[in-house]
């Protein structure tokens, strides 16, 4: 007799189903029980409008969020960076698996890099910390570019470069991998020049946090190091009070001295979408081994960075 399928809630674009797909197979080999895929339109998909003009974090999840509380699937995958940083009650995160290439990338014609785009090449990106970034770098080395606000899935964004209406676009390393595009790849951006979202490349496998037998499954597709590493990025952004449509950056790794793991160290960046300003700090701190730790390494960069002047510079948050 073959047990009840496990009923995964997910969005139907070809990166949901790629991530849900693949979390499915990792659940199915720990649960020895099959997955059943169960597709779910959220607001984030239907709406044509700019990610930061519809405004509130989350807009991807919220639907989910419902199926699961309503008991209509049993665990849904989120890209861990379109997740917001507040707690949801009656959900736990019961895992986040290890993380992937945290790294923004460019895909632009004639296979150029972000150094040898053409003067006033126009680059795509909906994202104000993209931009903020991007426009920065530009202004430091004498480059003149234009970010213009896209949106739309991975496909509709490469085509703008392929239809030649624009001359680059900036995407998520992880998300191309997924779904199969990384040999698209023009430019890996170094963090140094564009630092990514918190939580960028890492998935969030979320339940009821009643379902206690479920709960202990899932943690064994855990990976603590990017456990803790997102925490202090998403205690970074919820200190700076931004969601994930705000111009912050923020990437924690670890500082090692040969083959010992010596320390956790986290990078943040806020600034103005025009590049004008950024502040940019980075700390380092024992590798957390606590939740708490992880959220307080987060804190304390966020307090340095406020102290900096961060929260003027995210007057064009959306919220
Ligand atoms: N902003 C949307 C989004 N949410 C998650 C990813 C994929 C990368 C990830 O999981 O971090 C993307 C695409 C992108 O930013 O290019």
């Amino acid at each position: 007799m073959t047990e009840k399928a496990l009923r995964l809630g997910t969005r139907r674009s070809k990166l949901a189903m790629a991530q849900s797909g693949q979390v499915a197979d990792a659940v199915s080999q720990v649960t020895g029980r099959p997955v059943e895929l169960v597709e779910i339109t959220t607001y984030g998909d239907t709406s044509r409008e700019h990610l930061a003009q519809i405004g509130g974090t989350g807009v991807f999840v919220a639907a989910l969020r419902d199926a699961l509380l309503r008991g209509e699937v049993d665990f849904a995958v989120h890209s861990l960076k379109d997740l917001p940083t507040a707690q949801h009650e009656g959900l736990v995160v019961a895992a986040i698996p290890e993380r992937e290439d945290p790294r923004d990338v460019v895909v632009a014609r004639d296979a150029r890099k972000l150094t040898d785009l053409p003067r006033g090449a126009r680059v795509g990106t909906g994202a104000p910390r993209r931009m903020a970034q991007l426009n920065a770098y530009a202004r430091t080395h004498g480059m003149e570019i234009e970010t213009v606000p896209i949106r739309g899935n991975v496909d509709t964004r490469i085509g703008y470069v392929r239809s030649g209406e624009l001359d680059a676009v900036v995407l998520a390393a992880a998300g191309l991998n997924r779904v199969g595009r990384i040999d698209e790849v023009t430019d890996f951006l170094s963090v140094d020049t564009v630092l990514p979202a918190p939580g960028q490349g890492a998935l969030a496998v979320e339940c009821a946090a009643d379902n206690a037998s479920l709960i202990a499954a899932l943690a064994e597709l855990d990976d603590s190091f990017t456990r803790a590493a997102v925490t202090a990025e998403r205690s970074l952004l919820a200190a700076l009070e931004a969601g994930c449509s705000a111009p912050v950056g923020a990437l924690a790794d670890l500082l090692a001295d040969g083959q010992t793991v010596k320390e956790m160290r986290l990078r943040g960046v806020v600034g103005t979408t025009d590049g004008s300003t950024l502040v940019q700090l980075s700390t380092t701190g024992p590798v957390p081994e606590t939740h708490e730790a992880a959220l307080a390494l987060g804190g304390e960069l966020a307090a340095e960075m406020l102290a900096q002047g961060a929260a003027g510079l995210m007057g064009e948050r959306a919220q």
